[in-house]
């Protein structure tokens, strides 16, 4: 193949799932002063970022925020902000502002109605949302073991402080904000969240894969081995 990538396959499904939202961000931009991009955190996305850092576009017009975050300090390595800060917030991107979820308080239950407060007046409907999904079908901070997952599916608010055992207190956007955009993109990879995809598409209750929340509406998977 002419020009055949060096890259592996995940390295370049990050360079174009890069170039299709830094596509969306310009287009937006065209008739809007700022615009807004949601992204996940996780292990998945860091090339992802890395590669739309280096895409030139008016990034000073443009907000970033979380779909959702661990509730740790940024130092900490599971920090998202820390994620964003390391990859994202560099080269073209370095002019973007981003906006955090984690609050100076010691829970998120304390600090969801700041949270709220600095990410509500943000440009929605988002350019774009960029969600993960873990194996168990979980995306953003919506998990089928959250006590808080009902409420987290149904409320117009737009964060929810998320207990989920075996991990550290979380805020998540709400599935209504989540759905506040006006691109919906999905970044996984492995043959495990293939399957863990496949299976969402073949049934319809979101408690059991919250994922399933988000297949119904235009989704494009950005997926490799
Ligand atoms: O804060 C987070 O962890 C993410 O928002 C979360 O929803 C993530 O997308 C999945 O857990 C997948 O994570 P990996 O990319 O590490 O598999």
């Amino acid at each position: 193949m002419k020009g055949a990538d060096v890259n592996s396959p995940r390295e370049t499904l990050a360079q174009q799932l890069a170039e299709a939202v830094a596509a969306a961000l310009k287009a937006d931009l065209e008739h809007q002063s700022r615009v807004l991009l949601v992204v996940s955190g996780g292990s998945t996305p860091a090339a992802f970022l890395r590669a739309l850092s280096t895409l030139p576009l008016d990034w000073t017009h443009v907000d970033v925020t979380l779909a959702d975050e661990r509730w740790v300090e940024e130092s900490d390595p599971a920090s998202n902000a820390r994620l964003v800060r390391e990859t994202l917030r560099q080269n073209h991107a370095a002019g973007a502002r981003f906006v955090g979820l984690k609050t100076p308080d010691g829970t998120p239950e304390e600090g969801v109605a700041e949270a709220a407060e600095r990410i509500t007046p943000l440009a929605w409907p988002a350019s774009a949302v960029v969600l993960g999904m873990g194996e168990d079908g979980h995306t953003a901070s919506l998990f089928a073991d959250s006590p808080e997952l009902e409420r987290a599916l149904a409320t117009s608010e737009p964060l929810v402080a998320v207990r989920t055992p075996g991990l550290e207190p979380r805020i998540t956007l709400s599935a209504d904000y989540l759905h506040r955009a006006r691109r919906h993109f999905l970044h996984i990879t492995g043959e495990h969240k293939r399957a863990v995809l496949a299976h969402a598409m073949v049934g319809d209750d979101v408690r059991e894969l919250p994922i399933r929340t988000f297949l119904a509406c235009p989704l494009a998977v950005y997926w490799a081995p």
